[in-house]
């Protein structure tokens, strides 16, 4: 029977199947870090249990850390410290491998994993962390898992799963100009609702999605859950593999040629059957920024705020909600709405790419004045390349804040957070209420329409700065 890249890996990886479907599945990759893991790590003392697979294990703290120079000096805030101290006692205790704040190899757990060659094709990688979807543009089933399973795969190295439903999301033709991988993974979640993929592993494919390098195929897949799809993954191919050859933990010589030939049979057979399927043409997409506080609320830069008239049902209510805590007039250009700080990070847009993007837009221009702006590098080792490729200087010379990797102000676990009512752009991937700080007002955008923005002090459309 044909199948599709998703039931190939899945096959793969089955154990043991029961009466009623549920499934035990191998876990090739566990990543971990400080925020999901304390309670695993001590259900293993209590029960006397080492980690299964050590050497298929890796830790990164990302979530607590400051992202301030001198972070050397240590964390101020009690509960962020507790939790690093404890990923750093948990890491050497039991003998996994290690990233701490110190190595220039630390960063946010999605970038650290792709970029050490953790995480390879055809493989199955969980995290206890809702966006190791990231992982899946490698063509691996990589989703997030709760606490409990954390415990569950750090002792047995299986996790208890039901199988989910195929979902299709084809991205036809081409992008125009200033549109991004950004774009694309919030198009479809504009198209779908952040409930449209729920029970489903989407596999995202179309020319826009073979033309998208690595780094934007992570960009894709990271926001796959926003959409409510337990995975989102794409069918590797050579840029996949050129990606995966050389890094730290990839294969080598023989080993390599052997991987090589099974992930080339890693794509989803001719007349395979999906339960849903999504098509958008890429012309189609234009850049996107959110006004409201769910992901789906995203609209083109050349609309207009929208009223809760527009809408039916529950969604009128949340609109009402959404634009009174977001401080906006159904009505206003967007393009109008004035910010006060910019966000160049996270495990969506915080890879060496973005950054070079954002220095193409910002060379030889300045921050408005007033702004806060900040970029923050996803991993050590983006931080140092985009040193030494002149980027650093460029943001810098252009007044933003340089800094150390981390989530930083993705999410408000650690210093860098919004004041009531500030309004920022964001390269991240979510724009709840509070999850920049409390009452802080996110708009999520591309790293290009985040350092447009940063330029003139206003949501602005990049396609203007020509
Ligand atoms: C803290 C962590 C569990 C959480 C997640 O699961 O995604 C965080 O990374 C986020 O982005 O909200
Ligand atoms: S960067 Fe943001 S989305 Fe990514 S893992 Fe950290 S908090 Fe979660």
């Amino acid at each position: 029977m044909a199948k599709t890249l998703y039931d190939k890996i899945w096959d793969a990886h089955v154990v043991h199947e029961a009466d009623d479907g549920t499934c035990l599945l191998y876990i090739d990759r566990h990543l971990v870090h400080e925020v999901t893991s304390p309670q695993a790590f001590e259900g293993l003392r209590l029960n006397n249990r080492t980690v299964r697979a050590p050497e298929k294990t890796i830790a990164v703290p990302d979530h607590n850390v400051p992202t301030t120079l001198d972070r050397a000096n240590g964390i101020e805030n009690p509960e962020s410290k507790i939790q690093v101290d404890a990923l750093d006692k948990n890491a050497k205790d039991f003998g996994i491998h290690y990233y701490p704040v110190s190595d220039v190899r630390q960063g946010i757990v999605h970038i650290v994993g792709p970029e050490q060659g953790w995480t390879l094709p055809g493989m199955t990688v969980v995290c206890g962390d809702s966006h190791t979807a990231t992982h899946g543009a490698f063509g691996s089933l990589a989703h997030g898992i709760g606490t409990s399973e954390v415990e569950h795969v750090l002792a047995t190295q299986t996790l208890i799963q039901k199988k989910s439903k195929n979902m299709k999301v084809e991205i036809t033709g081409h992008l125009r100009p200033g549109v991004t991988a950004k774009d694309i993974t919030m198009a479809v979640i504009g198209a779908t609702g952040t409930a449209g993929g729920t029970g489903y592993v989407i596999e995202y494919c179309g020319s826009a999605i073979e033309d998208l390098s690595m780094e934007g195929r992570m960009t894709v897949c990271n926001m796959a859950i926003e959409g409510g799809a337990r995975a989102g993954l794409i069918a590797p191919d050579e840029k996949t593999f050129a990606y995966c050859m050389g890094r730290p933990h990839a294969p080598k010589g023989a080993a390599w040629e052997a991987a090589l030939t099974y992930w080339k049979t890693l794509k989803t057979d001719e007349g395979a059957h999906f339960d849903k399927v999504l098509t958008i043409k890429g012309e189609d997409i234009a850049p996107l920024v959110t006004w409201g506080t769910s992901p789906e609320d995203v609209l083109p830069i050349t609309a207009t705020v929208p009223s809760p008239d527009d809408y039916t049902g529950g969604k009128v209510e949340a609109v009402r909600r959404s634009l009174a805590y977001m401080g906006l007039t159904p009505g206003q250009k967007l393009s109008d709405v004035a910010i006060d700080t910019v966000f160049i990070g996270s495990c969506t847009n915080g890879r060496i790419e973005d950054l070079r993007e954002v220095a193409a837009i910002m060379k030889g221009k300045k921050v408005k004045d007033g702004l806060r702006a900040m970029v923050v590098p996803g991993s050590g080792l983006v931080r140092a390349q985009a040193e030494e490729e002149g980027i650093a200087d460029i943001l810098k010379d252009a007044g933003f804040e340089w800094r150390m990797a981390g989530c930083s102000m993705c999410l408000a676990m650690n210093p860098d957070q919004l004041a009531p009512e500030e309004r920022c752009v964001s390269t991240s991937n979510r724009n709840f209420e509070g999850r920049q700080g409390r009452g802080g007002r996110t708009h999520l955008a591309s790293p290009a329409m985040a350092a447009a923005a940063a330029i003139t002090g206003r949501l602005t459309d990049v396609r203007e700065l020509g």
